[in-house]
């Protein structure tokens, strides 16, 4: 199954607007309430903001240009006080009106950050090997930061201007309209010409910041490789080699983000002129009117307010359109994460197997892409034996183990555990049964106890003397004891505070202490020296009766005690019996050949 996200991306960026602000609401429907009272507030802002241009043509027209003869001048004093007063008190409801607004989107904008970055870790935790196979981590970690932020950015800031700046619009609008129809036509008009501009220009925006989103994440991947690499490169003198491939993926983001600088930028100014046309259209046919006695002066002023009340939020709607285009472009990349269906999923197994042993092969095929790996490969094996898997390198024993652990499925065929598909496990029983030990363990930052204790939530509420005793129970405690400090040894995920030997011994004892029926180790002692590997095949011999063992090494003394061995090699898994009849078997194919 393809899951470069990267290969996915044109078909994926074809999702509409509309049905993408759908589903962005969906993730903070939650946020209702919030949400409906910050629209409420900006309502009675813009509102309130629409009223003052009327007031003040109202005072002008009334107090000022035509006043009455019979109002005295105090009368007509009082009047404009009032009016006045009347349009301080709008002025301060709005201030109080746009700072809850900004109090309550600032909320909502962190929450909803906080929400996204949690879903697409918990995908993430769901998504099968062959995913992160085929993304870089920079790029995912970009996904999850940059992305997420842009969304933040615009709900937090411009989702609130932008919803206001709509609601003045068309409020001003309606006041044109109605104060003048011919008018109020002829403000409007260039606004016309700006939605099919946008219209038109609106896509290659959002392309434009997509291909940008894209190549940031291509140089955090390119960040990301260099410093989980730096021994190598220095090792191997490649700084020079590390250095062009950075500069040529800056200067590929240099690129895109001048283009994505460009196209954010093309509607202001553009918005600017049509709004200029507007007042210029205004002025001319408004003094027109006045002249044919059909408009009054006071109302061609706040014609004027109206005007730029329309545009002007136009223009700021500009800004915020780009923004919007930035945000949903990050967002389509992140449901490219949120959409990606994982072909591990749980399926129901109704059909009656036979099969008593604990582990079953059954024709089954496996391919990287294109690249079959295992041909119909069929096998056994039994509870409580020691199984070996050897052959050349690249020859197929580790993609065996992983379908064994299920970090892959068969391309057809089964794999069956205790004579269930293993695909019909839910991943918690699955993981509680099997126990992986890798060439290079992943180890989390911390002391011993906690990494020992990672997977191994039985033993949480344990203090350090009861924990120390559940590791000699199970026969681990010389191992324990090899490390300085015990559970308060300090580990770094990403640094030499320990060796990679005791990583494998850390990861060793993480792996016993889970009791699983099944144990893989998968070049696990590599990096131990013999006389702890002779501990260690100790402590694998008295694991409990039923633990199956898997042990795929290339060091003869590590596999002397198995059961079992098997050739994994072209494709092939061949049972070559014990230890003895496989070197039985390889030395008279020496001499055969
Ligand atoms: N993630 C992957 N994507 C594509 N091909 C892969 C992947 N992992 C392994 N392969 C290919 O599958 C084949 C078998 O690899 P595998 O790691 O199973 O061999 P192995 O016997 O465990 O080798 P080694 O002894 O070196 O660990 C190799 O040709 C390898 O190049």
């Amino acid at each position: 199954m393809n899951y470069d996200l990267n290969q996915l991306a044109g078909a994926q960026q074809k999702t509409s607007i509309y049905s993408g602000l759908k589903k962005l609401l969906q993730l903070i429907a939650h946020e209702r309430k919030n949400l409906l009272f910050a629209l409420c507030a900006i309502l009675v802002n813009s509102g309130l903001n629409l009223l003052g241009p009327y007031i003040i043509g109202h005072t002008l027209d009334n107090y000022v240009v035509k006043a009455d003869e019979h109002i005295s001048s105090a009368e007509r004093y009082h009047g404009v006080l009032m009016n006045c007063a009347m349009l301080l008190g709008i002025y301060l409801i709005t201030l109080v009106s746009s700072y809850l607004q900004t109090r309550l989107m600032g909320g909502v904008g962190q929450r909803m950050l906080f929400t996204l970055r949690n879903a697409i870790f918990n995908k993430l935790q769901q998504l099968p090997v062959a995913f992160f196979n085929q993304n870089k981590a920079g790029d995912l970690i970009s996904r999850v930061n940059n992305d997420t932020d842009k969304i933040n950015q615009f709900f937090s800031q411009s989702l609130m201007q932008f919803i206001g700046s709509i609601a003045t619009m068309v409020g001003a609008g309606i006041f044109l309209l109605a104060i003048n129809l011919k008018l109020g036509a002829a403000a409007l008009a260039p606004g016309l010409l700006i939605l099919l501009f946008t219209t038109v220009v609106s896509p290659w925006v959002k392309r434009t910041n997509a291909r940008n989103l894209k190549s940031v994440g291509g140089m955090s991947a390119e960040i990301q490789e260099s410093l989980n690499n730096f021994k190598v490169i220095i090792a191997f003198n490649r700084r020079d080699y590390f250095r062009k491939r950075f500069d040529v993926a800056n200067q590929q983001n240099y690129k895109t983000a001048i283009g994505a600088g460009l196209a954010n930028n093309i509607f202001m100014p553009v918005y600017t002129l049509f709004a200029s046309f507007a007042q210029l259209a205004v002025l001319t046919y408004g003094i027109y009117l006045i002249s044919e006695g059909e408009f009054t002066v006071g109302l061609l002023i706040s014609y004027f307010s109206y005007t730029t009340n329309f545009y002007n939020p136009l223009r700021q709607l500009a800004t915020l359109w780009a923004n919007f285009q930035v945000a949903m472009a990050g967002w389509d990349r992140i449901s490219q994460i949120l959409d990606m269906e994982t072909d591990l999923a749980t399926v129901t197994d109704n059909s009656v197997n036979n099969s008593t042993a604990l582990l079953d092969f059954k024709n089954v095929h496996f391919a990287y892409g294109d690249n079959e790996i295992l041909h119909n490969i069929n096998f056994k094996m039994e509870r409580g034996k020691t199984y070996a898997l050897v052959g050349p390198t690249g020859g197929g024993k580790t993609t065996t183990a992983s379908l064994i652990a299920r970090l892959y499925d068969p391309t057809s065929g089964n794999v069956l555990l205790n004579g269930k598909d293993i695909r019909s496990y839910q991943p918690t029983d699955r993981s509680k049964k099997i126990g992986f030990i890798l060439q290079e363990p992943f180890l989390f930052t911390g002391t011993v106890r906690e990494n020992i204790l990672y997977g191994n939530e039985a033993y949480a509420g344990y203090t350090d003397v009861q924990l120390e005793e559940a590791i000699k129970n199970a026969g681990l405690g010389k191992l324990l004891a090899m490390f300085d400090a015990g559970l308060e040894t300090q580990v770094l995920s990403a640094g030499n505070s320990i060796s990679l030997g005791q990583k494998q011994l850390i990861a060793f004892m993480r792996a016993v202490l889970r009791n699983p029926d099944l144990l893989i180790l998968d070049e696990a002692t590599a990096n131990i020296d013999t006389i702890t590997e002779k501990l260690l095949s100790e402590i694998l011999n008295n694991l409990p009766q039923h633990t199956t063992r898997v042990i795929i090494a290339h060091r003869l003394n590590t596999i002397e005690n198995a059961d079992e061995i098997f050739f994994v090699n072209g494709g092939e898994v061949v049972r070559a019996g014990s230890f003895d009849d496989a070197m039985g078997l390889l030395l008279n194919n020496k001499r055969v050949s």
